[in-house]
Parts: structure tokens; C-alpha cells; sequence
């Protein structure tokens, strides 16, 4: 089904990387599905919302249509209202399956009521209030697995208790009144939206019949919405082939320029970036309040900051204290979802869930207090700190299993939210006062009310252990922690700082001493939540897609494998071990040629800009095609063929050192940008090239994957039938269905490592 649907031009941009978020939204049959129960499993449901959702959370994040109040700004006794009538009415949010391995069915739970006042309306609209709300989760039916530490307790640590229920009569009266309130102030945002996009339509109608401005780079005439979202890989390829490397077109009334040219990719992500390609003002996204105005939106100074700030915690060593997570997840998931026996699952709903615990683990330091604990005492004995003081004690500074169920259970319903926006293939913007909006705004305010809460008491924390949270960042910079980071993965890191994403940023300071505000600090928490979560999920469902599709590639990976960590007894890959495994590498760099996640990234002309021959108007968006470069068969020999030696003919040719190497300058050719490229790239790369690398060789030390008989042709080597795309917002796989089954253990060959830098 396509149904067409109202381009709409944000006043200030996010980077569109797929189709879905044009106008004309494509909805699959399999994205209606997404919230409604599958047949192929209890989490096959959970992921497909959660990865629909995700992506438009991570890919099309985190903007409203404008400024103005949206339905997290309403007062706090409406929100509050709001959110009770939300969860009054019905009994219940929506929720979806059980979650193997993270959650589990769990009593209600309380949090910490300790938000901090956002501003009234910021200038992305994004706002939210604070005070009290009703107790969130009370239906939320999940547990995080992990335990629940006492003295992190929301009710013992966070600096002000939750307050009093309101008689019922009160509550009720309460409640109509901040329905009314809520409707009021939502109505007159929207009256204000309306006539915005009202104009903006007007506009885009006119474009609709006038000629193309001179000098625009040809291409099909006419709207190509349709043709765009009907199949969108086949339209940026034979476009390319027809009209060269900037082609012309005409998207939803918008004016696009998509580039797929080496040199002119160069221009607008390297060479002009800032200075004429922006963020804002790139068309197509629908906002969300879920992610604020994190790293991937933001542009100018406040993007700068950010990313000044954020880049330490982001540092190889940083990173690497996040391995220990990996694969203790990696772990759990194969002891338990995939078991000894193996069988035929879809890994990628596996992936889903699996990065989503990497990822809250990261941020939060969610954990077993167990490994925290180990990896502690580890990096003490690595960095001779035994009688290193003060030391943060890990289960304190870990946030509770109830936090832990209740941002998870808001992520999912924030995310459910997300998908069916696709799946009906609307795009009602947030400002819009419908029930799903109301609900939507209802879970991220739940969503800040513990994040604010887990700030504001790693704060206190940090301040009560090293005398203020300035001297925690001294210590954890002394220790060459780079702003807390570089520690043992949430579980106390540089000078006993714990070293998880929040505490990173939280520690990072500026050159004159200041450090993020606690509204920048939990817009960066979201952005990443939702920027990496997916995106991982995706890369290690393609990645093991093409193993299985290709069994000599997976046995030489996996020979890798076993010749570097030994058979499963000796112990899993490390971030240390993994690093002599060239070949693996090679895989997942040739996974994310073929299957790049961001399939196209966005811009917005700020100004007029000659691109080649050709001028830009300003306003005109820009897409940059990496699927489209990365299949240019100029550049890469056989394109279309899983070659993971041809990395390593490059790096042999080339000498370049590692992936970093490889990846900085628009890849080795000017045509390999699965993490961007220029000062906006992928800030997580380091991250999500050490999480596929680990999670793929801790499951070849144990598994052989197989795809599935295919009724007819498949172009796989093996004959199986291989997953077939799904091009959203995200270049995802529909499903990824293999069979695994044990590997049979060979003799380990000592190791004949070949390290990168
Ligand atoms: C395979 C996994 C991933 C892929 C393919 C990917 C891809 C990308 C791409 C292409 C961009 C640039 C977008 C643009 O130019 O408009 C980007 C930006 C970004 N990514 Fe990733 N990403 C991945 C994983 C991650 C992870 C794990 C994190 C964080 C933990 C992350 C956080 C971010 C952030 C914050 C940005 C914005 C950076 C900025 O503008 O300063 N990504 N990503």
C-alpha cells in the first residue's frame, strides 16, 4: 500500500537516510504487523516494532515541526493529568511481548520523581515540564533482568520523593481539568502549526507546476514520490545510471538534489559542511520530542559544543571498557534464546533486543552488579590502583532495575508510538493533540522524569564521593579517563569513575570549565539510545545474513576465530583479541558496503551552492546516497558480490591501519561512507565496529549459520534464501531466518594475529 502524504518542510532539519520519511511513506504489510502478534515467535514482535520504531526514533529524530509548545509542554498538572487519563483510560499503555533475556514479566514499580524543569519551550519546541506525574510502570508488566540494588533505590537516593497520590475525587476533577488545560494549550499550538504548514503546502504546490530553477541538475520529470517509495534502491540506482552522479528531482513539491558523485559527496559532507550543508532545514522528517536536540540534529555552535564535549567518552579506551558488555550480552543470548541446541530463529529480532542491552548497559551502567563489580577490581589490578581512594562503589552509581524497567518500558512505548506512525503511513506531527500524541508525550515525559532522576543523582553521588562532581572530573582526567570515560563499562573505570556514557558526559567540561546542562545531557543519552541501538541491530543481521549466504567466507571467519581465542572453553573474544581478526573485519566492512544501514544521508543547502556544475537554491535538500556509492562499479570491482578479501587487497595496496584508517576521508576511495563522513560522522563508530566484531566472534566460536532452504533462486552461494531488504528510514532486513547449530570444534591453531592500530 502507499498512501501519499503531506510533504512537510522542518524549519530546522534532521538527516533523512531513507524513504520513509518522504512524503508518500511506503507501508508494508510486515511494518502493519509490527504491532501485532507474529507468528514466529514471541520477540519477533518486540523487534519489528522495536526496530520500525528505533529507526524513526534514531534516523528522523527528535524534531518538531516547529517551535512552539508541543505536547510536552503542557503545565505540570496537565502533563500530569494527561499522563494519568492516559494510563486511567484502558487500563493499560500498549505493550508488546515479553522480552527474552532482558525483561521479564515484573511487579509495578515507583520512580523517582526528580525531573528538573525543562524550559517552557525551547526552541525546537522540545520542551517538558516538571513535577509530579503518577507513578509510571504501574502497568508496565517488564523487569529489567538485571538485579535491582538497594541503595540505589529511587525512593533512597533520588533528592526529593515522589508525591502523595490525590484523593480520587480530587484525581478525577484533576484529571478533566487538565484534559481541558492539555486541549487548550495543544489546540492553540496546533491552530499555529496549521497555518505553517499550511503555507508551506502552498509553496510546494506551486513547485509542482513550475520549471526546475536554472541550473539544477536534470532529472525525471515530474513529482517522484511515488516511484521513490514504491521500490526505493532500484530508483536511486537507475536514476544514477541515468542522470549522473547529482540528479534532479522533484520530491513531495520539495526540490532534492541527490548526489552520488564522489567529488560532489566530498563537497557537501566534507569541504562545505556547516558552512552550506546543514542539518536544519532538511525536508522530510517528522519531528519527535524523544530525542531532543541531540548530536544528530543540532548544527552551529550548540552542535560543536556538544561534540566537543561527547568525543572523549567515544575514545578507543572508552569504547573498550564497553566490551565486557558486549559480550556478557552476547552471552546471555546465546545461553538462553539460542541455547546449545541451536535451531531456525530470526537473528534479527535476536540483534534487537541484544543491542538494546549493550546500549542501556553503555549509557546507564545497567548490569549484573556482579560484572561491574569484576571488571572493577580488573582495571585496578591493570592500572596497579589497588589502594586507589576514594572509589565509587559500582552498585551504587548503577541505575535500579526499576529504573531500568521503566526507561525501558517508555522507550517501547515511545517506540511503538513511532511505529505505528509508520505503519499507518501518516505522519501526524506531534503537535497534533490526538490520543497517540497525548500518549506518546506521556512516555517521554515518564522517559525524563528517571532519566532527569539517574542525572540528578549521579550528581549528588559523583559530589558525596570526590567533594564535588568538578574534582570527580579531575580525578577521572588525571587518570586519563578523558571525562569519566575509558573505565570498566559502567562499573567503576579511572580513578573508581564510573565510565558509563552518562557519567562520561556528565564529567566532560569545556575549556572554560562548564559542562552540559541537564536538558543537553539527556538529549545526548536519547540520541544515542536511539542513533545506536538499530543500527547495530541491523549491521549484525546483514553481516550474518552474508556468512550464512556464503560458507567459505564463514569458514575462514570463524578459523580466524578459533585460531586467535581457542575453543569456547577458553574464554570468549575480548576487544583486545578481536583486533586480530583482519578477516572478520573485512566481513563486516564488506557487510556494510553491500547493506549500508544509513542508506542516504541529508542535508540542506543554506544558501546557494554551485555543486559541480550545477546550483543549488538554498533551501534544496540533499541527499547523499552511501548504498548507491558503495555499489558504483567505477570503484569497486564486481560491486554487487560479498568479496570480504577485498579489504584486505586495500589494505595491503593502500596500508592503511584498521578501520579508523580505512574509514576517515570517505573510505579508501572517496566512495565508503557507511558512517558518514566529515565533521558529522558517526560519532559511534568505534562503538559499533567493536560490538559487531565481538558479538560475530563470540557466536562463529560456537555456531555455524545456515540460511534456510529458498523455494527458488536466491543469489546466495549457499542456495538459501536470503533476506530480503526492507528500505525505510533504515536499510533493514525483512527478517533474517537462519539455522544454527553448533560448530563442530577443531584442534585451535596457535594464533597468527595480525594487528591493527
Ligand atoms: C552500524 C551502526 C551504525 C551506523 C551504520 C551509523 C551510521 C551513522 C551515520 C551515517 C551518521 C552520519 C549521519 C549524517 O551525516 O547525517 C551517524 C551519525 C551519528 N551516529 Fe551513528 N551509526 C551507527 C552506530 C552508532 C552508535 C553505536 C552510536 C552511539 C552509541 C551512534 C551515534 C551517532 C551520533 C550521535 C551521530 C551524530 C553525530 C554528529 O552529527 O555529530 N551511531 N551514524
Amino acid at each position: 500500500m502507499v498512501a501519499a502524504l503531506p510533504a512537510a518542510r522542518l524549519p530546522r532539519g534532521v538527516q533523512p537516510f531513507g524513504a520513509a520519511a518522504l512524503p508518500g511513506a511506503t507501508v508494508p504489510a510486515t511494518a502493519n504487523r509490527a504491532v501485532s502478534r507474529s507468528s514466529l515467535g514471541d520477540g519477533r514482535m518486540h523487534a519489528r516494532a522495536t526496530a520500525v520504531a528505533s529507526t524513526a526514533a534514531a534516523l528522523c529524530p527528535a524534531r518538531d515541526l516547529a517551535p512552539g509548545p508541543g505536547p510536552s509542554s503542557l503545565t505540570p498538572s496537565a502533563q500530569a493529568g494527561a499522563a494519568a487519563v492516559v494510563r486511567g483510560s484502558g487500563g493499560n499503555y500498549r505493550h508488546r511481548g515479553g522480552r527474552r533475556g532482558v525483561l521479564a514479566a515484573a511487579a509495578p514499580s515507583q520512580g523517582p520523581a526528580t525531573a528538573p524543569a525543562r524550559p517552557a519551550a525551547s526552541s525546537n519546541g522540545n520542551t517538558a515540564a516538571s513535577g509530579p506525574s503518577p507513578a509510571p510502570g504501574s502497568s508496565s508488566g517488564y523487569r529489567y533482568n538485571y538485579p535491582s540494588s538497594a541503595t540505589s533505590s529511587p525512593s533512597a537516593s533520588s533528592s526529593s520523593p515522589p508525591p502523595p497520590p490525590p484523593a480520587t475525587s480530587d484525581l478525577r476533577l484533576d484529571l478533566w481539568l487538565s484534559l481541558l488545560q492539555a486541549s487548550a494549550a495543544q489546540l492553540s499550538a496546533a491552530a499555529t502549526q496549521l497555518t505553517a504548514a499550511a503555507e508551506g503546502a502552498a509553496t510546494r504546490l506551486q513547485r509542482l507546476s513550475s520549471p526546475p530553477p536554472p541550473a539544477f541538475p536534470a532529472g525525471p520529470p515530474g513529482d517522484q514520490t511515488l516511484p521513490l517509495l514504491t521500490d526505493p534502491l532500484r530508483f536511486l540506482t537507475e536514476s544514477t545510471a541515468r542522470y549522473g552522479p547529482v540528479v534532479g528531482l522533484l520530491l513531495g513539491g520539495e526540490r532534492v538534489a541527490l548526489v552520488t558523485g564522489r567529488a560532489e559527496a566530498r563537497a557537501v559532507l566534507v569541504e562545505q559542511a556547516g558552512e552550506v550543508y546543514v542539518k536544519e532545514g532538511t525536508a522530510f522528517f517528522p519531528g519527535s520530542s524523544l530525542a531532543g536536540n541531540g548530536l544528530l540534529v543540532s548544527d552551529g555552535p550548540v552542535w560543536q559544543r556538544q561534540r566537543r564535549l561527547s568525543n572523549p567518552a567515544f575514545r578507543r579506551a572508552a569504547v573498550e571498557a564497553y566490551g565486557g558488555a558486549m559480550v556478557a550480552a552476547t552471552g546471555d543470548m546465546m545461553r538462553g534464546v539460542w541455547g546449545a541446541a541451536g535451531g531456525t530463529r530470526d537473528v534479527y529480532a535476536d540483534f534487537n533486543e541484544l543491542t538494546l542491552q549493550v546500549t542501556l548497559e553503555a549509557l546507564f551502567g545497567f548490569g549484573s552488579a556482579e560484572r561491574k563489580q569484576q571488571q572493577a577490581q580488573q582495571q585496578q589490578r591493570e592500572q596497579g590502583q589497588e589502594a586507589a581512594a576514594p572509589s565509587f562503589a559500582p552498585s551504587s552509581s548503577a541505575a535500579s532495575g526499576e529504573e531500568a524497567a521503566q526507561i525501558v518500558a517508555a522507550v517501547e512505548k515511545a517506540f511503538t508510538f513511532f511505529t505505528q506512525r509508520a505503519a499507518t503511513g501518516f505522519v501526524i506531527p506531534e503537535w497534533l493533540p490526538t490520543w497517540d500524541n497525548l500518549e506518546f508525550a506521556a512516555a517521554v515525559q515518564q522517559l525524563d522524569r528517571v532519566v532527569y532522576g539517574m542525572i540528578n543523582r549521579r550528581r549528588q553521588e559523583l559530589a558525596a564521593t570526590f567533594g564535588s562532581v568538578a574534582a570527580a572530573a579531575d580525578a577521572a582526567a588525571a587518570a586519563g579517563g578523558g571525562g569519566g570515560g575509558g573505565g570498566g563499562g559502567g562499573g567503576g573505570g579511572s580513578a573508581g569513575v564510573p565510565s558509563d556514557l552518562l557519567t562520561s558526559l556528565l564529567l566532560a567540561r569545556d575549556e572554560d570549565g562548564s559542562g552540559m546542562s541537564d536538558q543537553a545531557l539527556r538529549d545526548e543519552l536519547m540520541t544515542l539510545l536511539v542513533a545506536g541501538q538499530e543500527t547495530s541491530a541491523i549491521l549484525l543481521g546483514w553481516a550474518t545474513a552474508l556468512l550464512a549466504a556464503h560458507p567459505e567466507a564463514q569458514a575462514a571467519a570463524a578459523a580466524e576465530v578459533a585460531a586467535v581465542c581457542g575453543r569456547p572453553e577458553a574464554g570468549p573474544p575480548t576487544p583486545a583479541s578481536v583486533r586480530h581478526m583482519p578477516y572478520l573485519e573485512s566481513v563486516v566492512l564488506e557487510s556494510l558496503r553491500l547493506y549500508s544501514p544509513a542508506y542516504m544521508v541529508g542535508r540542506c543547502a543554506r544558501r546557494d551552492a554551485a555543486l559541480g556544475p550545477y546550483v543549488l537554491p538554498a533551501g534544496t535538500t540533499v541527499l547523499v546516497s552511501p548504498y548507491v556509492m558503495h555499489r558504483d562499479p567505477e570503484v569497486w570491482e564486481e560491486p554487487e558480490a560479498f568479496r570480504p578479501e577485498r579489504w584486505q587487497e586495500l589494505q595491503r595496496r593502500e596500508g592503511y591501519a584498521g578501520y579508523m584508517g580505512l574509514m576517515s576521508n570517505l573510505g579508501p576511495n572517496g566512495a565508503y561512507l557507511p558512517f558518514g563522513g566529515g565533521p558529522r560522522n558517526c560519532i559511534g563508530t568505534g562503538f559499533a565496529m567493536m560490538e559487531a566484531l565481538l558479538v560475530l566472534a563470540a557466536l562463529l566460536q560456537r555456531y555455524s549459520l545456515a540460511l534456510p532452504p529458498a523455494a527458488s533462486g536466491s543469489g546466495s552461494s549457499s542456495g538459501g534464501a536470503f533476506p530480503k531488504p526492507k528500505p525505510l528510514l533504515t536499510l533493514r532486513p525483512e527478517a533474517v531466518v537462519l539455522r544454527i547449530s553448533p560448530r563442530p570444534q577443531q584442534p585451535a591453531r596457535p594464533a597468527q594475529p595480525t594487528a591493527h592500530a
